[in-house]
């Protein structure tokens, strides 16, 4: 199944530096393994924003909130999800 997935960033200014840190290395960490696992196929910067839309391949729902729920900066994301079903008009379904 697959999910269009923004995340919107907002760590809180007043967040220690090296906390700051850890989680941006940490979350990274985690979303190249995810990447490598062929869970988190797409991630791109929303230009001029902390901001990402990235598209995630997994077996369910809930495979996919327990993904989310365990990046180290979920705290501080905003998370909109969107399920995603096959367009008739896509060349692939030709
Ligand atoms: O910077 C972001 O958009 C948040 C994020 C997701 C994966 C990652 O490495 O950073």
């Amino acid at each position: 199944m697959l999910f269009h997935v923004r995340m919107d960033v907002a760590i809180p200014h007043d967040l220690a530096r090296d906390r700051r840190d850890e989680l941006i290395t940490t979350e990274k960490a985690r979303a190249l393994d995810l990447q490598r696992d062929g869970k988190w196929v797409h991630l791109w910067r929303v230009a001029g924003k902390y901001s990402n839309i990235s598209v995630f391949d997994v077996d369910s729902a809930d495979e996919l909130h327990e993904i989310l729920w365990s990046l180290p900066l979920f705290p501080y994301l905003t998370v909109t999800v969107t399920p995603l079903a096959r367009h008739p008009s896509d060349l692939a379904m030709q």
